[in-house]
């Protein structure tokens, strides 16, 4: 049957060429073309798009809008299925490794194979020498191991240094014991260990001679590679069913116990210190934080996942919103369209702009990622600081931004958007952990205002600052200057907009230095001030987003109207942070409070312009419905019937009768009757 396209006359609005977007958005043309292969693979292909469960009827398949509904140990089975039938897919088919990232992406289920790709290998890649390399990339990439990442513990997990694991060298059997000394060692969270892993990339102190030298990386194997036990000395399950139904629980996050564990020498990785052969520890000439490397790879990485999230629920919130009509009905014609309220807009277009503003700057980061690591091999490390506070700064920002912004389309559609149907319950539950693993949020802004105030603190010594804080090279007159916005529209101009960030971001963080300054005891002052310090990060990691919007717009961009589009969003972005966090910008003084109006005022203009092209902004993120996974979100807007559907399918009402009926609702109602006849 031929489907309508609810959304025609929305599309129809588009003042650009949605196509080019498409591509836009994904980077590049082959980009694009990978994405647009793959998902379509993936949704077209049943045993990568449903659920099969064998169940007392037989097999029987589920869609992805059904998982919800699913007992975790049937969702975790087929997740095995899934992952394995991807990697036959992968494998036979030659894939490469971006078409395999972009097959395990869109298969959209957590699983250890996330874990096995996105730390365990990068920890080896960061931390392992030539040899270590060698050897354990080979089985890692066939898959002939699985590994995950064993860093924090049942009592600590911010606090790297904190851990308990220890290390301990035998120089008589050339090997490290690994030993789980307390309760609160207990290894705790790493994804993949529960049930899959057969090796792990353990973090414990490394002991020598007596002597602690701190954490170090080692390579463990954990379950045999034949029958897939426990090897003797390891103690391993799940942690247990995590926050939504379906969500996060297709990982087995893992508990592991070591009690004197024995591995050789070799399997620590070495490429930070070495252990000899008669048990001396030596310091390589890289800095020990590399010893973290693969936290900045992966934190990198999360940024661009953050603007898939954010991307998928502004699709749907934005679809739904123009399919919703609420109120204005005039002689028996329809309602207004949710999406043309302003406080719809208000709240939706700055989300919209947000997931375009975070794919451009997760673009860069990953540039700049790239640029580092190259430095890093040269054995230059002048920028890594820069690195490690910019990718801390930055999946911070984005990935509270997203789980926020999920939840906030979810209230977009309406008591709709809390049925698991829209796609958008389970989307939160399986996203927001983000906000926490590869490091707390918060903890992760204190590092950067770190990373600011010794930024400050060295200017006067006359160190110029390069990359991301080059601003900070014109501090004078940034601490000094005034907006010189006249009228609304002076807000359009990117050298304004640029100015008002750069200015409020060095204000904040000299006013934390200048309050730093009063305290004896620096790291008390920090403590004391890390309020005001995660709020000065905040704004510098702000202007790198906004600044790395406008160096988009920069670029050459052909299309029809594709560059107007972005500036509009580029727009919405700033002026939307302005005003949220007007504040800021007053108490620095760089702003009037007139000023602050104009940048309201330009603001709803420009929800006026984007109104017309939302659907079609949302079209080019280029997602399919089986992606979505939302009966809100579908591409042709036909939502009524579709929800009315699958509400049938709810396993409460395979019968009328519910069970239970005889125990608990009749003997109720009997009661009644036998009152009424009273
Ligand atoms: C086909 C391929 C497909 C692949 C696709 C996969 C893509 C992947 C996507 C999704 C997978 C997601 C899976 C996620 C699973 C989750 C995993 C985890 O959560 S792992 C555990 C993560 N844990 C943390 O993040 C802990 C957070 N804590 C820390 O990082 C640190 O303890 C700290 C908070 C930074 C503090 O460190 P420390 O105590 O050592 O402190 P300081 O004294 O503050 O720092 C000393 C100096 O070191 C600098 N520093 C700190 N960290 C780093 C770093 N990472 N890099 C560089 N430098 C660093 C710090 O700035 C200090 O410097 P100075 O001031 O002395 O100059
Ligand atoms: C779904 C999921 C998957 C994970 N996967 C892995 C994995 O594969 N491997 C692995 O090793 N780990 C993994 N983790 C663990 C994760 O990395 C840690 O949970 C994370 O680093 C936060 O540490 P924590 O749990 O110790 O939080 P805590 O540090 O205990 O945080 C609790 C609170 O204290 C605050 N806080 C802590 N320190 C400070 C400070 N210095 N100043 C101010 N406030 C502070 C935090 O902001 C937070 O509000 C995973 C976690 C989750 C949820």
């Amino acid at each position: 049957m031929e489907s309508i396209d609810y959304l025609a006359e929305e599309r129809k609005k588009a003042e650009f060429n949605v196509d080019e977007m498409k591509i836009v958005w994904a980077g590049s043309r082959r980009a694009f073309e990978v994405s647009d292969y793959i998902s379509k693979l993936v949704a077209d292909d049943p045993d990568l798009s449903f659920i099969f469960i064998e169940c007392h009827r037989g097999i029987q398949g589920f869609s992805k809008e059904e998982r919800t509904m699913l007992p975790r140990k049937e969702l975790f089975k087929n997740t095995l299925r899934k992952s394995a039938y991807s990697w036959k897919h992968i494998i036979d088919h030659q894939l490469s490794e971006e078409e395999a990232e972009r097959l395990r992406y869109f298969v959209d289920e957590p699983a250890f194979i996330d874990s096995h790709l996105g730390v365990f290998i990068p920890a080896i890649k960061g931390q392992g020498t030539k040899e270590q390399l060698k050897k354990w990339l080979p089985l890692a990439y066939k898959m002939q191991i699985i590994g995950c990442y064993a860093q924090t513990e049942l009592g600590h997990g911010s606090n790297v240094q904190g851990l308990e694991t220890t290390a301990t060298f035998d120089p008589r059997t050339d090997e490290f014991v690994i030993h789980s000394p307390t309760l609160t060692s207990s290894k705790w969270w790493p994804g993949g260990l529960g049930k899959v892993s057969t090796h792990a990339i353990v973090y414990a102190r490394l002991i020598t001679d007596g002597k602690d030298h701190g954490i170090n990386g080692f390579i463990v194997q954990l379950r045999s590679l034949e029958d897939h036990k426990p090897l003797p000395g390891i103690t391993v399950g799940d942690i247990g069913t995590k926050f939504g139904n379906g969500a996060y629980n297709t990982m087995d996050n893992g508990v592991l116990r070591f009690d004197h564990v024995r591995i050789p020498r070799d399997q620590m990785l070495m490429r930070v210190a070495q252990v000899t052969k008669d048990g001396k520890y030596v310091q390589s000439d890289v800095p020990r934080q590399l010893l973290y490397e693969s936290m900045v790879y992966t934190r990198q990485a999360l940024v661009t996942y953050a603007s898939g999230a954010l991307s998928r629920a502004v699709c749907i919130a934005t679809r739904y919103s123009a399919v919703r009509r609420q109120f204005g009905s005039q002689n028996g014609g329809q309602e207004i369209q949710v999406i043309d309220y302003k406080t719809q807009q208000s709240r939706l277009f700055p989300l919209l702009a947000s997931a375009y503003a975070f794919r451009f700057v997760g673009e860069w980061l990953k540039w700049f990622y790239t640029d580092v690591t190259q430095r890093l091999q040269a054995n230059d490390f002048s920028t890594l600081p820069e690195l490690h506070a910019t990718t801390a700064g930055i999946k911070s920002l984005t990935t509270t931004a997203t789980a926020d912004g999920i939840e906030e389309c979810r209230k977009l559609c309406g008591g709709h958007g809390y049925l698991c149907s829209s796609g958008l319950p389970e989307l939160y539950a399986v996203y927001v952990p983000a906000c926490t693993f590869e490091g707390d949020n918060v903890v992760l802004l204190l590092q950067v205002a770190r990373f600011l105030m010794k930024t400050v603190s060295q200017l006067s010594s006359g160190k110029k600052p390069t990359g991301t804080i080059a601003y900070m090279g014109k501090i004078e007159h940034l601490m000094q200057c005034r907006s010189d916005v006249e009228q609304a529209k002076d807000w359009l101009k990117p050298s304004a907009i640029l100015e008002a960030f750069e200015a409020r971001a060095t204000r904040m963080s000299v006013a934390c230095a200048q309050s730093l300054s009063k305290f004896d005891n620096p790291e008390e002052g920090f403590q004391e001030l890390a309020p005001d310090l995660v709020e000065a990060a905040l704004a510098h990691c702000q202007l790198i987003v906004v600044s790395k919007f406008i160096e988009k717009l920069q670029q050459d961009i052909p299309g029809e109207g594709i560059k107007q589009q972005l500036e509009v969003l580029c727009c919405i972005y700033a002026l939307f942070l302005l005003h949220k966090h007007h504040g800021d910008f007053l108490v620095t003084g760089y702003i009037t409070s007139k000023q602050g109006l104009f940048a309201n005022e330009q603001l709803r203009a420009l929800y006026t312009q984007v109104r017309p092209n939302a659907v079609s902004l949302a079209d080019a993120f280029n997602h399919t419905d089986h992606f979505l996974g939302s009966i809100l979100g579908r591409y042709d807007g036909n939502v009524y019937p579709k929800l009315y559907e699958a509400a049938w399918k709810d396993p409460l009402n395979e019968s009328d009768v519910p069970d239970g009926f005889d125990e608990y609702i009749r003997p109720l109602l009997k009661q009644q009757l036998q009152t009424a006849r009273l």
